[in-house]
């Protein structure tokens, strides 16, 4: 398993840095890569991104030394994704089929956790998102067509989106963890307008379906002091309670955003109009 740290970053270091800097720090662009297992635990909230594509063999989630735990789950939870093709989830022994876009929740204890690909040629893309947990709540699988779907945007700015909350205060319960997925519809191309902050939570931010001639502009930076980064299909953006996050790709995409923090409240959000932002 290839595991590495990142943050914490102040937002005092942004004018300092350059964009391969801001790269460093806040892209993880080889989370999801075939055949193999990837952690990267960070200092925002302690939530722990993975990823794993399994192609010929079942890939196992593995404990990593950043969190001297006996095994992976032992003080944490994590919301899984499959940003690929089908595949299977397996956790202490029972089999979670997981078609593209189903969400997993696996809770505080759950001790082994196996990833499948239903075909090796067209895998799977697991992506997880794990926080410390202090307790345990349940595992629960969403199918595809399962959670809160909110209707977003207009045509008029290029911002129809489906967003579809998962694991959250009325769906499926965690400690912390708040999830969903967000797809914009074709011709559309602004997610999360207005920006916001939010000063109690970190969001992490994974782009799917992002084609390979395409990019997502991801906005970021204290509203007064905004940077951007370059997003390319599967790779990672993590976002400090201090950030804004709005982004515009060059075409649809989807992705998938996930929060860990002091609350689960959805709408405990500042928004920042986009003409206040510098
Ligand atoms: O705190 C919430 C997150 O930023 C996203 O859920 C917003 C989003 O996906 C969207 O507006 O398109
Ligand atoms: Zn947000």
């Amino acid at each position: 398993m290839a595991s590495r740290t990142r943050g914490p970053v102040s937002p005092e270091q942004i004018p300092g840095f350059t964009q391969q800097d801001l790269r460093d720090r806040f892209l993880v662009d080889d989370l999801l890569v075939p055949g193999r297992l990837s952690a990267v635990s960070t200092q925002f909230d302690r939530v722990v991104a993975v990823g794993a594509v399994p192609t010929d063999a079942p890939i196992e989630l593995t404990t990593i030394p950043e969190i001297r735990s006996e095994y992976f789950l032992e003080h944490r939870e994590i919301g899984i994704v499959n940003v690929g093709d089908d595949g299977t989830v397996t956790a202490d022994g029972v089999e979670y089929p997981m078609a593209p876009e189903a969400v997993l929740y696996l809770g505080r204890g759950v001790r082994e956790v196996v990833f499948t690909s239903a075909d090796p040629a067209a895998p799977a893309r697991f992506y997880g998102f794990s926080a410390p947990a202090h307790t345990s709540y349940p595992t629960v699988l969403a199918r595809p067509d399962e959670g809160t779907v909110r209707e977003l945007g207009e045509q008029a700015t290029s911002n129809t989106r489906r967003l579809r909350q998962v694991i959250h205060e009325n769906g499926i319960r965690s400690c912390q963890i708040v999830m969903g997925v967000t797809r914009l519809l074709e011709g559309n191309m602004w997610n999360t307008l207005p920006s916001h902050t939010h000063e109690r939570r970190s969001e992490f931010y994974l782009y799917f379906d992002v084609a390979a001639d395409a990019r997502v502009v991801h906005l970021m930076g204290e509203p007064s002091e905004t940077r951007h980064l370059l997003v390319g299909d599967g790779e990672l953006v993590m976002s400090p309670s201090w950030s804004i996050h709005s982004g515009v790709g060059s075409r649809a995409y989807a992705f998938v955003w996930a929060m860990a923090g002091e609350n689960q409240s959805f709408d405990d959000m500042d928004h920042v109009q986009i003409t206040e932002l510098v």
